[in-house]
């Protein structure tokens, strides 16, 4: 037994049908009514509903005058016990059969005339039509006793295809299917799955039907049992063996003229419909069947209606039903229909409602074609069929292709489950950055807190302590805070690489979650998903940088504001002592325009300072500490490049607060007379102080800081001797306009007879000695008649008739701040420290 593709026969019906032989012949539906016989007891105690008027006409309803009826050879009294008006319909059909008919005198008087027609290649149809109970089953496949009309069409075809062997070729394929609850199975199969229906043109085909080949009588007939045993039956109230479905046996039949090779296909549809039946006492699912039973059969109804008054529109559409009998009903088949009804009284409303239909249905017409397919055509004809089909080809497999690719891709079942592990990878992410930005900020925080604390020192070793020892204890509690942070710095760059690490691998593991969701065509579902993750990620990383800058931007707030207060004391200070010496008649022309100069620029404020970022400017170097404090690692969080983590200050950078000053004050080396490049106007002089101003000071906007400097002393250009090499103090500042009076003092030679301190260091011993010549040197109030000449080329300031001599190798930029003891200046103490 040979399976076929449904396709390849629907295919081959489409071969180019026969010149001139596929004449349209219009055919009336042939319509048969079987009169189902009663019990006996009821057969002859009860009246009917029907009479036989003839064999081709009955009497629905008959008067009962006219139907006497005895029992035991007594005429029985008619009893009308409906007490009505008797209908008496007269109904015409091709042909009554009476109770007495059996199965085969039905099929000698009906079906056996469409074998013929079949094998001259139309199509065919029987159905059977009727209420439950009616004996439609019984007619379409009847029992042992009496084999039903499919058994006998099946048989006679066979034995009629074998007359025909010699001069035919047949191939005689099956399907069987029921339409059950509106779902179509296929009864030719154990395993019962819904198939779909398509249509194509004017015919209905079922989608994956199994179509059979089958070779001879014996198998057909299996075929039919095979299904028959596989179809939906379930007693009713009406029928112990009811059929809850609709069957529809086919069967194609492709003939070969072996003489001509002319093909001609033809199907015979063999359909068993389920009852129509009333609401009766059936409940759950023999209520739903009966339901959909009575919903198809009304749309078989209809569509019978429509095509009887011969309207161009017929609802085959709305059942399963009625769009598989499209062809049978009203297209190019040879119907025929044989209605059961029951003659009982019971059965009234059903017998009624049957022979309405069947007299409609004796009004449809169908045009018959012969299925002639011709196959002697000249090869031009085939080479132009082929082209024609390769073009169609083509095109259908290019429509295919844009459907696939508009067809909406299908979610996965798991898709909630790929949406959570994306959601946690997305959590685990957003925890790393959290952790590391944070981190980060805290190693700024504490970054700008040892600088701040550096400068402090800075600060204060720019003033002339006179007692070191005083200072000591407060010095060293600045150091300890210093190295406090610089090993916190340290722990937090250890945490920081592991914490990196672990990002990295994080997002190691969400990129390749990510690539495989790509792989398997699944992102496309969570392409939101990843959208709004990483918006997340974002807003997260936003939110920290944010409140890190808020963070720093306090710091540095207390700080403006101490540098402020600082600045305001200063100025007091400097009033104060100019004023004093106003008064006693010391001040000096300088002093004069020193002190004009502040008071106009304590005036401009911060108008008076310019901001050049200019390469290989200082500020440049101001800014980039500023801004670097305000930025955290977002950028190397995205591309996922470890950063090297902020350096931490060298511990020599923040040298002991103690030894600053110190040192300092070990910069200041005694130089011998002889060793003096003095090449001032007084340089004859033994005790000359070359005092140099600040070469940028009065045309940059670096005045302030200048002139709070009581005294400056700049290096002279000339004084080159070198001292050991020793790295500037850092003197990056957070603001311009704040910073403080900056001492930067390098290689300075300090001349001085009277002290006789030679080229000696300044140590332990000595510093006190070489403290007071410094504050001699610095202070206007003590130093003798200063007077001074302005060296227009380089700017110095020669004072003469001074003890001390200071010379400084470096004019550039660097000052030498030395302030005077008094009045001794008190910082407030911050917290924020
Ligand atoms: N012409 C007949 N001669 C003898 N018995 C009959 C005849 N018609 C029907 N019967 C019997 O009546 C009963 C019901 O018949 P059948 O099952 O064929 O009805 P049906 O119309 O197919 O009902 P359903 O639509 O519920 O399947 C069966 O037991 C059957 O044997």
């Amino acid at each position: 037994m040979m399976v076929l593709n449904r396709r390849s026969l629907e295919n081959l019906k489409k071969l180019v049908p026969g010149r001139g032989r596929n004449v349209t012949k219009e055919e009336q539906m042939r319509v048969f009514v079987r009169i189902k016989p009663l019990p006996e007891e009821e057969d002859l105690l009860k009246p009917k509903t029907i009479r036989i008027r003839n064999d081709n006409a009955l009497i629905f309803d008959p008067k009962q005058d006219e139907t006497p009826f005895f029992f035991h050879g007594v005429k029985q009294n008619p009893r009308d016990i409906s007490k009505r008006q008797h209908k008496s319909i007269k109904y015409d059909f091709h042909r009554v059969f009476g109770p007495q008919s059996s199965n085969e005198d039905i099929y000698n008087e009906s079906t056996k005339d469409l074998l013929d027609k079949l094998l001259c290649g139309y199509n065919c149809s029987v159905f059977v039509y009727g209420a439950t109970g009616a004996g439609k089953t019984f007619t379409m496949l009847g029992n042992e006793m009496n084999y039903g009309i499919t058994y006998l069409t099946m048989k006679d075809l066979y034995e009629k295809v074998n007359e025909q062997q010699n001069s035919k070729k047949f191939e005689i394929y099956v399907s069987y299917l029921e339409v059950y609850n509106e779902m179509v199975y296929d009864l030719l199969v154990s395993d019962k799955k819904p198939l779909f229906l398509r249509e194509c043109g004017n015919t209905t085909s079922v989608a994956g039907i199994t179509i059979k080949m089958v070779n001879n009588v014996d198998e057909l007939i299996e075929m039919l049992r095979k299904g028959n045993d596989n179809r939906t039956q379930h007693p009713t109230d009406a029928n112990a063996e009811s059929s809850r479905s609709h069957a529809l046996f086919q069967v194609y039949i492709q003939m070969t003229f072996k003489h001509t090779d002319q093909v001609k296909m033809a199907k015979l549809s063999m359909v068993d419909l389920a009852g129509s039946e009333r609401a009766s006492s059936n409940k759950g699912m023999r209520f739903k069947e009966g339901s959909n039973i009575n919903k198809s059969l009304l749309a078989l109804g209809n569509c019978i209606n429509n095509l009887s008054d011969g309207l161009r529109h017929i609802p085959y559409r709305d059942s399963k039903l009625t769009r598989l009998l499209k062809d049978s009903l009203g297209g190019n088949c040879k119907t025929l229909m044989i209605s059961c009804v029951s003659p009982a009284l019971s059965s009234y409303e059903d017998t009624h409602n049957t022979l309405k239909y069947a007299s409609r249905a004796m009004k449809i017409k169908s045009n018959l074609k012969e299925n002639v397919m011709s196959i002697n055509h000249p090869p031009s004809h085939y080479t132009k069929l082929i082209s024609g089909l390769e073009d169609e080809n083509q095109l259908l497999k290019k429509k295919y292709e844009e459907v696939i690719k508009a067809k909406a891709p299908i979610p996965p079942d798991n898709l909630e489950d790929l949406k959570s592990t994306l959601e946690s990878l997305f959590t685990g992410k957003i925890k790393k950055h959290n952790e590391i930005l944070r981190l980060e900020s805290t190693q700024k925080k504490t970054e700008l807190r040892i600088f701040l604390k550096k400068n402090l020192i800075e600060r204060f070793s720019s003033f002339n302590v006179k007692n070191l020892d005083e200072m000591t204890s407060e010095l060293n509690r600045i150091n300890q805070a210093i190295q406090q942070f610089q090993g916190r710095m340290a722990s937090l760059n250890a945490q920081l690489n592991i914490l990196w690490d672990e990002a990295i691998a994080s997002n190691n593991e969400l990129n390749l979650f990510i690539k495989k969701l790509e792989e398997n065509n699944v992102k496309q579902f969570l392409d939101v998903d990843i959208v709004r993750l990483n918006s997340e990620v974002i807003i997260e990383e936003q939110a920290t940088l944010l409140e890190h800058r808020n963070e720093i931007g306090m710091i540095l707030d207390s700080n403006l504001h101490i540098s402020h207060e600082l600045i305001t004391m200063l100025a007091e200070k400097s009033n104060e002592y100019y004023t004093l010496l106003d008064a006693l008649k010391k001040s000096t022309e300088d002093m004069k325009k020193n002190h004009n100069n502040i008071t106009k620029s304590f005036l401009g404020g911060l108008k008076a300072v310019s901001w050049d970022f200019s390469p290989g400017n200082q500020c440049k170097i101001k800014r980039d500490a500023y801004f670097n404090l305000n930025e955290l690692s977002i950028e190397n969080l995205r591309t996922c490049t470890k950063p090297e983590f902020s350096k931490p200050i060298k511990l020599e950078e923040c040298m002991s607060p103690l030894q600053i000053v110190e040192d300092k004050l070990e910069q200041i080396t005694l130089q011998p007379e002889s060793n003096k490049m003095d090449t001032s106007p007084d340089s004859n002089s033994d005790e000359t102080v070359v005092i140099s101003a600040q070469a940028e000071s009065l045309n940059n906007t670096f005045v302030l800081k200048q002139n709070l400097d009581l005294t400056s002393v700049k290096r002279s250009a000339t004084t080159t001797t070198p001292h050991r090499s020793k790295p500037p103090i850092d003197t990056r500042c957070l603001t311009k306009s704040i910073t403080k009076p900056t001492i930067q003092r390098k290689r300075l030679v300090l001349n001085n007879h009277k002290t006789g301190l030679t080229n000696k260091k300044v140590n332990q011993e000595n510093m006190p000695l070489i403290m007071a010549a410094t504050r001699t040197l610095a202070d206007p109030i003590l130093t003798k008649a200063v007077t001074k000449t302005r060296n227009n080329s380089n700017n110095i300031l020669t004072a003469k008739s001074v003890n001390t001599r200071i010379t400084s190798q470096d004019t550039c930029n660097k000052t030498i701040n030395v302030k005077n003891q008094k009045p001794t200046l008190t910082m407030r103490q911050r917290n924020w420290l």
